[in-house]
C-alpha cells in the first residue's frame, strides 16, 4: 500500500484509482481524488502479480487506458511494436467517412493487453509432437515427420525463434493433462530438464487447455506453447491493417482467458485468489473476466463497423460490375506470388514464410477477352487451428463467399500436398461456402518447377509455375470461363448503329472487347461481354424486343 500510495503522490486530477489488489495477499483500496491517471508508466511494482485498477468520474466507471498501464509480472502486459510497413487494402481510405475507425483506436486495442506469454521476446524452443498412433485423433494423409517438420517452419518463421531439438513421442492418450503415458513423459520431462538454454517447449497441438499447460510448465520449468499460441504470435508480428489486428485481438481473448484461470489458480495455491476485492462485491477473477468480456465486445463492435464498411465497398465494386476471384489455399502455396503474376501488381510481396498474408487485399487483371477481374489475395489456412481462429478471420473471409469464383492454389511439390488439399476444402465447408462456388473452383497445381516429372493427380487440375510464370495463359482462359459461366455474361457480338446512342450504352452498360466497323460509317461488330439482364434492356431500348 504505502509503495504504491508513495510512487502516486503528487500526481494531480479529478480521478480516482479505486482499488488494487497484491498476489502476497494485500487488499487494499485507494482513494486518492488527486492523481493523474497516467501515472502507471512511471510505476515499477516489484512483486505486483495483479493490479486491477479502475476509474470513477462523474458516476461513469471506466478501465483503465492499458497503454499507459505496465503491471510487472501481471496477466497482461502492454507493448508497443512499431510498424511502417502498410498495404493497399480497401480499408486504408477513410477520408469523408464519417464511421471511418482511426488507427489510434485500433492500435490501442491491439496493443492494450497482450498475453505475456506471447511477448516475451525471443526463444529457444524444444519441440515436442504427440504422435497418435491409432484412434480418431490419428491423422491420415500425413506422417509425424512431416507435422514436426511443420512444426518447426512454423518457430522458424519467427524472427529470432531457434528449435533447439525436437522429440516425436507416441501416446495413446493425447486428452489427458500430461498427453502421455507415465512412462514416456518422464522420458521427455528427464529429456528436456537435461537440454540446456532452452526456454520454452512447443507442444505440437491444437490447443493445451489450462490445466495442462499449467501442469507441463510446472514438470518442466519453463514456457509452454501450443500450436494456437504460436500462430498466434506469428499473426501478431505480421498483422498491418486495422481488421488483422482486431481479428488477431479477438482470437487472443481465449489466451487471457487461460492464463487467467492459471494465474488465479496459483494464488489459490497461495490462499489469496478468491478473496473478494474490497467494496466490490467481486473477487479478483470476477474483474478481470469482466474487463475481458468489455473488451471482447468492444473488439466485436469495431470489427462489425469495419465489416460494415467492407460490405458496402464490395456493393459497390459489383455495381462497376467487375466479377472477382478468390485466390485460396494453404498457407505459403503460393497464392500471392500467383496474383502478382496474373496482375502484374509490384505491390505484391510473396515471402517464404507462412502466413505473409493476413489482409484481404484486392488486385485488379485482365483475362484473355480484355474483361477486368478482382483477384482476392486471402489469408493461407493451416491444419489444426481451433476454430475460434478461423472465427475471428470469418469477416476477412466473407469476400470468399461472396466472389464469383474460387482459385484453389496447392503447392504441388509439397511433401504433405493431399492432407494440406484436405485441410483447405475442409475449412471451406466449415466456413458454408454455397455449392455454386464450391463446384466452380478452379484447383491449380503450383511450382510444378520443382518437379522433375509432373503427373496430374487429379483431373481437371491445371498445373502452373506462378514463379516462372507458366502455364498461366490457360488459367486466364479457364477463370474466364468460370466467369462467364458463373455470373451468367455472355460473349456477344453485336451489330451497332454507329449514328445512335447504342455504343455508348454498351460502354457503359457492359465490358466492351472490340469494336470492328469493316471500313463502314454507319455499322459496326461489337464483342462484348453482357449480362442477361443488360442484354434485355438493350433489346428493349435499341431494338425494340
Ligand atoms: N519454385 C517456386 N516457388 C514458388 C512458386 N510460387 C511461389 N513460390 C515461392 O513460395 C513462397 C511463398 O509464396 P507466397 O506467394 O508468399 O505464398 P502465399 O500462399 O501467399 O503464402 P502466405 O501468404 O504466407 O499464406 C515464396 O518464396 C515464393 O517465391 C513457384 O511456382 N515455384
Ligand atoms: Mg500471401
Amino acid at each position: 500500500m504505502s509503495l504504491l500510495a508513495n510512487c502516486l503522490k503528487g500526481r494531480v486530477r479529478t480521478w480516482s484509482l479505486e482499488l488494487c489488489y497484491w498476489n502476497h495477499g494485500h487488499l487494499e483500496k485507494l482513494r486518492q481524488p488527486s492523481m493523474k491517471i497516467n501515472y502507471a508508466n512511471k510505476l515499477k511494482l516489484p512483486c505486483a502479480a495483479h493490479i486491477f485498477t479502475y476509474t470513477r468520474h462523474a458516476g461513469l466507471k471506466l478501465g483503465l487506458n492499458s497503454r499507459s498501464f505496465s503491471s510487472t509480472c501481471g496477466v497482461f502486459k502492454s507493448n508497443r511494436h512499431t510498424t511502417g510497413h502498410t498495404n493497399a487494402t480497401e480499408e486504408d481510405d477513410d477520408e469523408g467517412d464519417e464511421d471511418a475507425i482511426g488507427d489510434g483506436e485500433v492500435d490501442e486495442l491491439f496493443q492494450e493487453f497482450v498475453p505475456t506469454a506471447i511477448l516475451d521476446g525471443d526463444h529457444r524452443v524444444f519441440i515436442v509432437h504427440p504422435d497418435v498412433k491409432w484412434g480418431s485423433k490419428k491423422q491420415h494423409l500425413t506422417t509425424a515427420e512431416l507435422q514436426m517438420a511443420e512444426a518447426a517452419g512454423l518457430v522458424q518463421t519467427l524472427q529470432n525463434w531457434t528449435v533447439v531439438d525436437k522429440v516425436i513421442m507416441s501416446t495413446k492418450t493425447p486428452e489427458k493433462r500430461r498427453i502421455f503415458g507415465k512412462g514416456n513423459f518422464q522420458t521427455l520431462t528427464e529429456k528436456i530438464r537435461k537440454t540446456p538454454g532452452i526456454t520454452a517447449v512447443f507442444v505440437n497441438v491444437e490447443r493445451l487447455p489450462p490445466p495442462a499447460e499449467r501442469e507441463l510448465q510446472e514438470a518442466w520449468g519453463v514456457k509452454v506453447f501450443d500450436r494456437y499460441t504460436v500462430v498466434l504470435h506469428i499473426f501478431r508480428r505480421n498483422a498491418r491493417t486495422k481488421e488483422a489486428k482486431l481479428q488477431i485481438s479477438l482470437a487472443e481473448i481465449p489466451l487471457l482467458r487461460s492464463r487467467l484461470k492459471n494465474e488465479v489458480a496459483n494464488l489459490d495455491q497461495q490462499g489469496g485468489g478468491s478473496r473478494y476485492i474490497m467494496g466490490s462485491g467481486e473477487t479478483a477473477m470476477e474483474v478481470q473476466q469482466r474487463l475481458l468480456k468489455e473488451r471482447e465486445l468492444k473488439i466485436r463492435a469495431t470489427l462489425e463497423r469495419l465489416r460494415r464498411k467492407r460490405h458496402l465497398l464490395r456493393s459497390q465494386r459489383k455495381n462497376k460490375d467487375f466479377p472477382s476471384v478468390s485466390v485460396m489455399g494453404y498457407t505459403n502455396c503460393g497464392k500471392t506470388t500467383l496474383i502478382k503474376a496474373l496482375t502484374g501488381d509490384a505491390g505484391l510481396q510473396p515471402k517464404d514464410q507462412l502466413f505473409a498474408t493476413l489482409d484481404v487485399t484486392v488486385h485488379a487483371g485482365q483475362l484473355p477477352s480484355r474483361m477486368t477481374v478482382l483477384y482476392v489475395d486471402t489469408i493461407g489456412f493451416l491444419s489444426q487451428l481451433p476454430h475460434q481462429l478461423i472465427d475471428s478471420f470469418s469477416a476477412t473471409l466473407e469476400d470468399v463467399v461472396h466472389s464469383d469464383l474460387l482459385i484453389h492454389v496447392r503447392d504441388i511439390s509439397h511433401p504433405e500436398t493431399a492432407y494440406q488439399k484436405a485441410n483447405v476444402l475442409n475449412v471451406l465447408k466449415n466456413l458454408q461456402i454455397p455449392d455454386r462456388l464450391m463446384n466452380s473452383i478452379i484447383e491449380v497445381h503450383n511450382k510444378v518447377d520443382l518437379i522433375s516429372e509432373y503427373e496430374p493427380t487429379e483431373p481437371d487440375c491445371l498445373p502452373i509455375s506462378a514463379l516462372k510464370e507458366l502455364g498461366l495463359e490457360d488459367l486466364r482462359q479457364k477463370v474466364e470461363e468460370g466467369i462467364v459461366k458463373s455470373t451468367g455474361k455472355q460473349i456477344m457480338s453485336l451489330k451497332v448503329d454507329l449514328s445512335s446512342p447504342q455504343l455508348g450504352w454498351l460502354y457503359k452498360e457492359a465490358a466492351v472487347q472490340e469494336v470492328d466497323d469493316g471500313g463502314d460509317d454507319c455499322i459496326a461488330t461489337v464483342k462484348v461481354i453482357i449480362s442477361g439482364a443488360a442484354y434485355g434492356r438493350y433489346r428493349k431500348l435499341f431494338l425494340n424486343t
